[in-house]
């Protein structure tokens, strides 16, 4: 749990295996402060949690994971309703419906906010790219029309899961050239043939020769010593926490690589758990997803003028709403 100033903290539930408990515990923390600020930004009534469980090889299927899972749920189900739960990476809706069996209100357990994920992130990279390299239509250089703003452009997708897979779809139909990358081989070979894309290592996806780098599957996979070795100008994609540290945010600047913030981008997943719970009609669900573009053109226009990374500027405006919601509160 990191913050439950605006209400009930909400967050996935990663299943993946970590070098230590200690880095799962960071993992989990920083995501979690992520949540925070991503439902802030998004105007949701949330705070900001995250949780892991720690694959150790043996709960990964059948019985074995399904009593992890109980166990969890019982663990989530004690809390009392401080902690909303969902699916993330390596977690099933299946996952949370064995959760919201123990007890435990959950979310994403009825419709996978994936493609909603997707949908957001497409039109977050659309800003990213227009900003960047302007939009084909000489008109409007914030249009938020996709195929203007990613006809021709050679994106690279690190992770073609739920997410990933939906992502890459969009941004083909919309004329971009994909790259496609996955450590589940298969996966990256089937999307890729999908799209008309080309596969590469996942260790390579942020380094190739391409106008966007979209990482769509771990944390951290842009360190100091990565930066010089970028070729795009636009980072923008789904996966949570991608670059390393703050010191990354800022060399990525200095050498004029536009990082649209990661919780920014990725909140359509939210919202739609939002809008399902409130029974909001289709169009108004559209349309807050939709509306993640012109809030990432304003973020990074912003920050250009202040001459900071777009995460500064976007965790500043996150704070801001934290600080005035808990003095209206008080
Ligand atoms: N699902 C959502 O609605 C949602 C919402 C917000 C953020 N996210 C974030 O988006 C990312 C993807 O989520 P998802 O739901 O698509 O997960 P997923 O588990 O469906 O897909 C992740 C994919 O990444 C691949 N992968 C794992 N490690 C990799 C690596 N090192 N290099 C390349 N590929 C790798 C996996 O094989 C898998 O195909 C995660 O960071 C998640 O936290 C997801």
């Amino acid at each position: 749990m990191d913050d439950t100033t605006l209400g009930p903290g909400f967050g996935g539930v990663r299943f993946k295996a970590y070098p230590s408990t200690a880095a799962a515990v960071e993992e989990a923390q920083r995501l979690a402060a992520a949540m925070t600020l991503k439902h802030a930004l998004a105007e949701l009534p949330y705070g900001g949690a995250k949780s892991v469980i720690i694959d150790d090889g043996l709960h990964r299927d059948g019985s074995d994971r399904q009593a992890l899972v109980a166990r969890f749920g019982s663990f989530v189900a004690r809390l009392g309703g401080l902690y909303i739960p969902g699916v993330d990476m390596g977690t099933t809706l299946a996952d949370m419906t064995l959760i919201a069996q123990q007890g435990a209100k959950v979310y994403c357990a009825e419709h996978d906010p994936a493609p909603w994920t997707a949908r957001g992130t497409y039109v977050a990279l659309q800003a990213g790219a227009a900003h960047v390299y302007g939009s084909h239509d000489s008109h409007d250089s914030q249009s938020s029309d996709g195929a203007n703003a990613v006809a021709g452009l050679r994106v690279s997708v690190q992770g073609v899961g739920s997410v990933g897979a939906a992502l890459a779809r969009l941004l083909a139909a919309a004329g971009a050239h994909l790259i496609v990358s996955d450590v589940d081989s298969g996966r990256a070979r089937q999307v890729a043939a999908e799209v008309g894309g080309e596969v590469v290592d996942p260790a390579q996806a942020p380094f190739v020769d391409c106008d966007v780098f979209a990482p769509c599957a771990v944390s951290r996979v842009i360190t100091t010593d990565g930066v010089e070795r970028l070729r795009c100008r636009v980072v923008a994609g789904a996966a949570n926490d991608p670059l390393d540290s703050p010191e990354v945010a800022e060399a990525l600047r200095r050498r004029g690589v536009t990082v649209v913030p990661d919780y920014v981008a990725n909140a359509g997943g939210v919202i739609h758990e939002h809008a399902r719970a409130m029974g909001w009609p289709e169009a108004q669900l559209e349309d807050a997803v939709d509306a993640i573009g012109p809030r990432v053109a304003e973020i990074l226009r912003a920050a250009d003028q202040a001459q900071e990374p777009p995460l500064v500027t976007a965790a500043r405006r996150g704070r801001d709403r934290l600080r005035q919601s808990g003095s209206r509160g008080s």
